[in-house]
């Protein structure tokens, strides 16, 4: 568990992030929502040991972090922007991640590289930026280090890519004791990734919850009646998001599954039918009950 306690940095005098409480399960993909400037990269910067706070503390399960190696060891950080030595290959930058985490597992990284296609040997600077995003996250993932601090690592990658790497860190997660924080403006990004959200607004946790206790209650239905029920459904219905288009209605409603199904099927409908509910719909409500419209917090 990451425990952030009362966290505080300011840039001059830009606050970046003010008084930031925070716990991130172990072994749960963490997605860290904002919009730019909401704070991410400096809070993921503190958690890597790069910038040092103002004021405030964190520990990992339940040790105060410091910058002895130890700690280091166990957070592996890949920033937005990649860094390597001038004229490294992924080869080179090998013997140096082997140097900072002894868990380093050379032939997996070998493997992994050759399974994205990507040329072990090739000078880094000719790789694309999706490239070496690749490269970077390959790295994060075979030092094995049980936390991996990703700042919009699907950024700059192709819809088969991007899968294949949520495909790497779901795999991880199953085999080893594995806490991904991904950092992201983006909530479609996330979209069936993470286990827990939260989101930071100009510097400040606005919420932070799991996934499936924000879905709890709330239901997404596509119904066609043949008269006009809308009247009666938004009066028999805690209806949070209400569209009609032609005889198709669809409906995110909160309440009882089975109460719901019951008052839809009292009005006779020709069909209906639940369906999934994305991640925006998920926040829709939560982020409306603290006063925030979701499409203002992410993009
Ligand atoms: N090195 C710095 N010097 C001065 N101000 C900074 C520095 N780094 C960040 N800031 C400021 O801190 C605030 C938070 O920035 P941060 O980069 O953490 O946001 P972010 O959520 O990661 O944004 P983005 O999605 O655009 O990367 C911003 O107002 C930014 O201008």
């Amino acid at each position: 568990m990451i425990h952030i306690s009362h966290l505080t940095k300011t840039f001059c005098s830009a606050s970046a992030l003010s008084n930031v409480n925070l716990e991130i399960p172990d072994n749960a993909i963490f997605g860290l929502l904002g919009t730019n400037g909401a704070g991410k990269s400096t809070l993921l910067r503190i958690l890597a040991g790069i910038l040092n706070a103002d004021s405030g503390e964190i520990f990992i399960d339940g040790e105060k972090l410091t910058d002895t190696s130890k700690v280091r060891q166990m957070i592996f950080y890949l920033s937005n922007d990649q860094y390597y030595f001038p004229g490294a290959t992924p080869q080179t930058m090998l013997f140096f991640y082997e140097k900072m985490y002894p868990g380093f597992d050379r032939e997996r990284f070998l493997k992994l590289l050759s399974d994205f296609q990507l040329d072990s040997t090739k000078k880094l600077h000719t790789f694309s930026k999706g490239m070496k995003k690749q490269v970077f996250l390959i790295a994060g993932i075979c030092c094995n280090a049980p936390i991996l601090l990703c700042d919009e690592v699907f950024d700059g990658l192709d819809p088969v890519v991007r899968q294949s790497v949520k495909n790497l860190l779901q795999n991880e997660l199953r085999c080893r004791p594995f806490t991904p924080v991904i950092a992201s403006h983006n909530l479609s990004e996330l979209e069936g990734l993470c286990h827990h959200i939260g989101i930071l607004h100009r510097g400040g946790i606005l919420l932070s919850r799991e996934i499936t206790a924000l879905e709890y209650g709330v239901h997404k239905f596509q119904c066609v009646f043949s008269s006009d029920e809308r009247e009666f459904l938004f009066h028999a219905l805690t209806i949070l998001r209400y569209e009609q288009r032609g005889f198709l209605t669809t409906m995110l409603v909160r309440g009882d599954f089975s109460e719901i199904q019951t008052i839809l099927a009292s009005r006779s409908p020709v069909c209906y039918e639940s369906l999934p509910l994305s991640l925006e719909e998920i926040f829709i409500y939560e982020t409306e009950r603290i006063g925030y419209d979701i499409k203002e917090l992410v993009y």
